[in-house]
């Protein structure tokens, strides 16, 4: 109702209502639309997601950075039509400037490198777990956020750089249960969409948009694309046999289309024989139609599918090597990839592979009568200082409930402090999975 909350009908200019300390309105408890709360039991799952992306990341040798979830929202003005642009989440902030939360860490990591300059050793090996935004009209009812796990290197123009990164996410889906029969990596490089362009003299400048209306074509009948082709300037000729080269699914095809000359065939048969060698063959496959929806894609494309086909693309990525250019930084060869904690949990799910994760204690701590809180609290901190993990029961609760937690949090001991043992510096031990029950002197506990 806007006006006439907390004080009453206000008149004129809103004034903000009165400070109270009583609820003046009951507020909504839910997050704000298209994002998540993350209670314990997802919050563990999160945490167990993440750990993994991390571990692959340092197992590679690759070094975590961050960024600000708020940028300028001149980071993200792209000319080329791309969906994230449209659903760029931006604002005017109180000193009037344009700011956009993150839609993607890419730009942000091109900022840092160009910042750090000189000063930085190539190639830079960097990755980071981060929240990413994106504003849509609820109506499609999906998410407004999402964390995406990105890896990138810097500075190697080879695409042995494509080859280790794919390597990393192969990493990642054998350490979480998924194996190349779940998933695979459809290739391709976008360098094929230039030979062809340019056969027909396309002007470079269209090549970013014509990438965008191309990654669309699972998305929208094939009618819409070749319009859109043409809107740009296109000729229906050139959409032909555009359309005609991205259906091909084998190098040896693509190779007699586009002749042996070029880069594009070079740097995939390197890839692909690297990726014999990193020992992922049987996981990677070429398809021209892979483009991605991001202008910035220079060279190869790859993108991580599931082999039944129920879900959206898991992750995916490529080189990028005029996208520092474009922030006034030196041309430096780039490449990496985004992916995302939403499909792959559905993925995980779907295969039967999500961890059970519970809470763990090691122990809980209760004192059998109020005057000995202290003493159960000192059992607590000697306990915790020797690194083990300590639920401490805070008030004085009847023995039923504190057995009743400890089966809730999985604590493997229930330490009782009671006034007879503690005057003999003893505490009881019960080893709740045994129902084995001792006491044991303060100076041996363990
Ligand atoms: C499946 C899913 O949650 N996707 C998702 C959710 N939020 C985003 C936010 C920004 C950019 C991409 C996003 C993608």
């Amino acid at each position: 109702d806007g006006g006439a909350g907390a004080g009453g009908g206000r008149t004129g200019a809103l004034s903000p209502p009165p400070v109270t300390d009583e609820v003046v309105q009951k507020i909504d408890v839910n997050p704000p639309k298209g994002t998540r709360d993350f209670p314990p039991e997802e919050m563990r799952l999160r945490n167990w997601l993440f750990h993994n992306f991390r571990e692959v990341s340092r197992l590679s040798g690759f070094e975590e950075v961050d960024f600000p979830v708020l940028e300028s929202e001149a980071l993200f003005i792209r000319k080329a039509g791309e969906e994230i642009r449209d659903q760029l989440y931006c604002f005017e902030d109180r000193g009037n400037r344009r700011v956009a939360l993150r839609p993607e860490l890419t730009p942000s990591l091109a900022r840092l490198v160009i910042q750090k300059g000189k000063s930085v050793p190539f190639p830079l090996k960097w990755f980071a777990v981060g929240q990413c935004w994106r504003y849509e009209r609820m109506t499609r009812g999906r998410r407004r956020e999402h964390y995406q796990w990105n890896m990138d290197i810097i500075g190697v123009p080879e695409v042995t750089a494509e080859a280790e990164l794919m390597s990393s996410i192969v990493t990642f889906f054998k350490k979480v249960g998924i194996s190349s029969s779940d998933v695979g990596f459809k290739v391709s490089s976008r360098k094929v969409l230039q030979e062809v362009l340019r056969s027909y003299s396309v002007p470079e400048i269209l090549f970013g948009k014509v990438c965008i209306i191309i990654d669309k074509i699972e998305k929208i009948p094939i009618d819409d694309i070749k319009n859109e082709l043409k809107l740009v300037g296109i000729s229906e000729v050139a959409a032909e046999e555009l359309l005609q080269v991205l259906s091909i699914k084998s190098l040896e095809k693509l190779e007699e289309v586009l002749g042996g000359a070029g880069e594009a065939i070079s740097d995939l048969k390197q890839l692909f024989s690297l990726a014999e060698k990193f020992g992922y063959s049987d996981w990677i496959q070429f398809d021209a139609s892979v483009v991605r929806g991001l202008a910035y894609y220079t060279g190869i494309v790859f993108e991580g599918f599931d082999r039944e086909g129920k879900l959206r693309a898991i992750c995916g990525g490529g080189r990028y090597d005029k996208l520092l250019s474009t922030f006034g930084g030196d041309d430096l060869p780039a490449c990496g990839f985004g992916f995302g904690d939403a499909v792959i949990i559905e993925l995980l799910k779907e295969k039967g592979l999500l961890p059970n994760l519970n809470q763990q204690v090691e122990n809980i701590v209760c004192a059998l009568d109020k005057n000995l809180q202290g003493a159960a609290a000192s059992v607590a901190t000697k306990l915790r200082e020797k690194g083990q993990t300590v639920d401490l029961v805070l008030e004085s609760k009847p023995l039923k409930w504190v057995f009743k937690r400890a089966a809730r949090i999985n604590a493997q001991r229930l330490i009782l402090v009671g006034l007879s043992e503690w005057q003999r510096g003893m505490v009881s031990v019960k080893i709740l999975a045994s129902g084995e029950q001792t006491e044991v002197e303060l100076a041996n506990l363990e």
